[in-house]
């Protein structure tokens, strides 16, 4: 008798597994390495930025109060008493009726409360020493970049858990962050388990395929920010099966494999969960694709058995491996990106469980139209290359009309969620 199985929603699938939720170790790398990690320390900013009062443009630094008279009939003439590049300091202090020639980034000089361009200027060189003409009054302040304007000293630019994007790294520069606190990665190893997987480099043999998920588990891993180890493919062979987890589990802080997790004759990994005595938090999930998803703990490391079906393997990653690999890495957003928008088109289909459809956005008058990409079965592999995000269409329902608003979880998306997607109390009786 074949063995039925409880599911569960997918809001206590992402709870069970994000009880054993980790934090990766913090080391100190060099900020040439860290985009795309997360800070695992806040950034508190040490001194004013910018550091001191600078011109944001080249021309002279001046004093506002000379030129309160200053017309087009009556120009006003200044005499030029230094000129300073950005880096330069003038050691002049500004008196009466005097200007600095300034160019775009150095420090405004002592006495000067303001700068007037280069190009609103008429200058003079009368026996050796040059002068300007300035035909307006320029008030105090005018084109002045403040000290502090941009940061503070002591405030808290960034939070702990913030993606480093290039904006982030170049913060971490201002502030001289040679070396950067983020997390170790997490070794993640993927087996590809299932007889008829061929090695990408074989020709296609009758009753054979390649082995696409392998590929695709390791980009995905790659994308949250984890590292990989990618071991060789397994036969459905119990005992080379038991094996290969066993090695995996020793040498990784998670495992995922992919395949044999359902009911069939050859699927063996609920057979190694029991040899290896881990706790299955779950093995069947009140969604498609990826019912079959399967999670179990050993020694406190998490062994993910996703589908062999691309589709679903690919749903199941993202809906559970995802955040426990942001997480490891302090992220503190490790979910998908949710939001909404309008279905571009019906999708007549009667929807018993939870739906993730792989789906493409599009941005029309303003708003956000989602339609799905591909063929919606689990097998497929082809819409996963034309996803940017997944669709969530809640079970119970007949089907969903086009200008439906519906939840969308995006993919390509380095904002995340602090929450996870969960199913809402209409839909919650299982
Ligand atoms: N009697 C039942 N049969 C099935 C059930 C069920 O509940 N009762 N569930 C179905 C669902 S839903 C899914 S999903 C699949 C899951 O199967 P497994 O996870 O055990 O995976 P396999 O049987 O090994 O393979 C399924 C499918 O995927 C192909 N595959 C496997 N590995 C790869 C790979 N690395 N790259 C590309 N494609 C792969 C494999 O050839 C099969 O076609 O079970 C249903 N059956
Ligand atoms: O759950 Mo299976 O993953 O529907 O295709
Ligand atoms: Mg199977």
């Amino acid at each position: 008798m074949v063995e039925r199985r409880q599911p569960i929603w997918v809001k206590d699938a992402v709870d069970k597994v994000m009880q054993w939720k980790k934090r990766g170790e913090v080391e100190w790398i060099s900020i040439d390495d860290c985009e795309g990690l997360f800070l695992a320390e806040p950034l508190n900013a040490d001194h004013d930025v910018p550091p001191f009062n600078r011109s944001p443009y080249d021309g002279f630094a001046i004093r506002s109060e000379d030129t309160q008279t200053a017309s087009r009939e009556q120009p006003l003439k200044l005499s030029v008493i230094d000129e300073i590049g950005a880096g330069q300091v003038s050691r002049k202090i500004v008196g009466e009726n005097q200007a600095v020639r300034i160019m775009t980034g150095a420090a405004l000089p002592a006495g000067t409360d303001a700068v007037i361009m280069l190009e609103l200027v008429k200058e003079e060189r009368l026996e050796n020493h040059n002068f300007i003409w300035i035909k307006r009054r320029v008030d105090k302040d005018e084109n002045v970049s403040f000290q502090g304007e941009d940061a503070q000293k002591g405030e808290v630019l960034l939070k702990k858990g913030t993606y480093i994007n290039p904006g982030v790294k170049a913060l971490l520069a201002t502030f001289g962050y040679h070396r950067v606190p983020v997390s170790k990665k997490p070794v993640i190893g993927i087996i590809a388990t299932g007889s008829e997987l061929l090695k990408i480099d074989e020709p296609l043999l009758p009753g054979k395929i390649r082995n696409s998920n392998g590929y695709m588990i390791e980009a995905q891993i790659k994308r949250a920010g984890g590292s990989v180890i990618k071991y060789q493919n397994c036969a459905d062979d119990l005992e080379s099966l038991h094996t290969a987890v066993q090695k995996a589990m020793d040498e990784c802080d998670a495992v995922i494999t992919t395949g044999g997790v359902s009911v069939g004759d050859f699927d063996y990994l609920p057979e190694v969960y029991r040899r290896l005595k881990a706790d299955i938090l779950f093995n069947k999930i009140a969604m498609r694709p990826g019912s079959v998803t399967s999670v179990a703990v050993s020694n406190e490391k998490l062994l993910f058995g996703l589908s062999g079906n691309p589709s679903a393997c690919y749903v199941g990653f993202e809906l559970y491996v995802r955040p426990v690999i942001r997480y490891w890495l302090h992220s503190s957003r490790p979910f998908l990106r949710a939001g909404q928008a309008f279905l571009k088109s019906d999708f007549p289909k009667s929807n018993p469980f939870n739906r993730f459809v792989r789906s493409k956005t599009t941005f029309e008058g303003g708003t956000i139209h989602v339609h799905p990409v591909g063929l919606d079965k689990s097998s497929v592999v082809t819409s996963l290359s034309l996803a940017d995000c997944l669709m969530v269409l809640p079970g119970g329902t007949r089907g969903y009309r086009k200008g439906d608003l519906v939840d969308v979880l995006f993919l390509d998306d380095q904002t995340g969620s602090e929450e996870p997607w969960k199913e809402k109390p209409r839909s919650s009786r299982l």
